[in-house]
């Protein structure tokens, strides 16, 4: 069978259906929003987090992102409200990064593509795990956080920088205690909301995707940090884990909405 799935030529997202079939749907992430095209919906609410930051427990260089995992065995940490149903329990949060400032988030807002994109997910607790909720349309709920480059460091992204030089090869994995992720959210809450799919395989169409409209800052000296990491193991030579971020899905028969401001 075909090596894991990456991002290179011979394993990237233009072949992930040979193994991942669901890469193929009609509701797939990311996509582009045109905003212009967005609904304006009166009935969409505020999005609330309430996290406990003793509920981190690792930071891991999985070779194709940084991921942050979270103790995810009973309501600790919760995303409710915005487009949601109900209570969303926070399991993980993984970022995509380019080789240079122009690229590497996923979605694209009218023209823009940022440097970055963070994703904080959560599942309906409603489910009974995590591996049931990725089975239903409204199991998962994904915030993403783009990330723009400009002169300013972000003081909240430090700890997780600073964690890079422990996880510089894949399957490198450290202990993360006392992180709360919303201290990395921007200021204002508002947001775009569409259903979609996770950008990895096995790419299950089961996210309600929530796109906070006000990028983050980070500086270059911040970016490059990300660019440090490895996608081989430390047995491997070095090789830069960069672009790991999958071009635009067709949006197909889907809105993009908007809470009316
Ligand atoms: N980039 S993403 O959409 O978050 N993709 C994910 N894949 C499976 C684990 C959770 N997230």
């Amino acid at each position: 069978t075909q090596h894991p799935w990456g991002y290179s030529k011979e394993n990237g997202p233009d072949r992930w259906h040979e193994t991942y079939p669901l890469a193929k749907g009609n509701n797939q992430s990311p996509v582009a929003i045109l905003t212009k095209d967005v609904f304006q919906d009166p009935v969409l609410l505020p999005w609330f987090t309430s996290y406990d930051p003793g509920a981190s427990k690792t930071i891991t260089n999985t070779g194709k992102t940084c991921r942050i995992a979270f103790d995810d065995t009973f309501d600790r940490s919760v995303l409710r409200g915005g487009p949601l149903p109900g209570i969303y329990r926070l399991r993980q949060l993984n970022i995509h990064w380019g080789s240079t400032d122009d690229k590497g988030s996923e979605h694209v807002v009218d023209a823009t593509r940022y440097a970055g994109e963070i994703h904080v997910v959560h599942w309906y607790s409603k489910y009974s795990n995590y591996g049931d909720a990725v089975r239903k349309p409204d199991g998962v709920a994904i915030l993403a956080i783009l990330i723009q480059v400009e002169k300013t460091p972000k003081p909240e992204m430090k700890r997780i920088l600073e964690e890079m030089s422990n996880i510089k090869a894949k399957g490198k994995e450290a202990p993360f205690q006392n992180f709360d992720p919303s201290i990395l959210f921007p200021k204002n809450r508002s947001y775009w909301t569409y259903q979609g799919s996770f950008t990895t395989p096995s790419c299950e169409e089961c996210v309600t995707w929530i796109i906070l409209k006000e990028p983050i800052v980070v500086s270059e000296e911040q970016m490059e940090k990300f660019r440090s990491l490895s996608s081989k193991p430390a047995d491997e030579p070095h090789c830069p884990l960069v672009d790991n971020w999958r071009p635009l899905q067709p949006l197909n028969n889907r809105m993009v909405r908007t809470p009316y401001q």
